[in-house]
């Protein structure tokens, strides 16, 4: 019997959007004082409900705007939700915006560290899979160098080498596998390929249908922070090409 490992349940998320342009910090302070500050709601996401279970590979789709990174960043923890419930039943590693949780001052080894910390890994099973997140990322002499001196693509390959070397049950992937460079996005869809073939659990955003047919099993269809449907991967591609990018891509 399949084992529910993710419940999102009636999940609504509000942001409070400023009605008039504020142009500093100063100007905000007054408006505050004065009690002149003026929001407007806006609801990213409005009850959304949906279950995952053991071993899913769920592919979330939906136009720029839809509220997939927000959800994400909801069941990651990231932000708390305006209202709803979420059951989370493991360990989640998520991969959002590789590199972000980084200490620009300090080295790549320092930040190993840091952002293994963030992750909730304890200090022995890092200090142990060091050497393996170094060969990894295949930053070279450069792990000892500041990460303000990193190029982008070098600050996601050391960020997804350190999220990446331990087995979460949960995987969360927002537009991840385009980082980096064609070698380096080659060699990290065959890590998260060989954590799929171990049971792994994963949440999946990308633009790239063809993408998201190779890599997952089922679907949901966001729009306008709406869950609109939901089932198994290809049936919900197809409705996606038809009903939302308005024809059948060629992959
Ligand atoms: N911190 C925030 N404050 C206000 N509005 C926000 C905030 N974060 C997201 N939004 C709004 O919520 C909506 C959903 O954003 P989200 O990033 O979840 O969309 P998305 O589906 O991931 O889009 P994309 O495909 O462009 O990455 C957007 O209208 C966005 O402007």
């Amino acid at each position: 019997m399949s084992k529910e490992i993710l419940k999102v349940e009636n999940v609504g998320m509000r942001f409070n959007l400023m009605e008039k342009k504020v142009d500093n910090f100063k100007e905000y302070v007054i408006k505050f004082i004065k009690n002149e500050l003026r929001y407007q709601e806006f609801w990213a996401l409005k009850d959304v409900s949906f279950t995952v279970n053991k071993g899913d590979r769920l592919g979330i789709l939906g136009l720029n705007g839809a509220g997939k990174s927000t959800l994400l960043k909801i069941i990651a923890g990231v932000l708390k939700a305006s209202e709803g419930n979420l059951t989370v039943k493991g360990k989640i590693v998520p991969l959002l915006e590789l590199g972000a949780g980084f200490d620009r001052q300090y080295t790549g080894v320092e930040n190993i560290y840091l952002y293994g910390a963030v992750l909730g890994y304890p200090k022995e099973l890092i200090k142990e899979k060091f050497n393996e997140i170094v060969e990894f990322s295949e930053l070279g002499d450069f792990i000892h160098v500041p990460v303000k001196n990193y190029s982008s693509g070098m600050k996601a390959r050391l960020g997804f080498s350190i999220a990446t070397v331990m087995e979460p049950e949960i995987l969360i992937l927002d537009e991840v596998l385009s980082v980096g460079d064609a070698k380096f996005r080659k060699k990290s869809e065959k890590r998260i390929l060989e954590m799929f073939d171990k049971g792994i659990t994963v949440l999946f955003v990308s633009h790239s249908i063809e993408q998201v047919r190779r890599i997952c099993n089922r679907a949901i269809i966001l729009d306008k922070g709406t869950l609109v449907a939901d089932g198994p991967v290809e049936e919900i591609c197809k409705l996606y090409e038809e009903k939302f990018i308005g024809y059948k891509l060629q992959y």
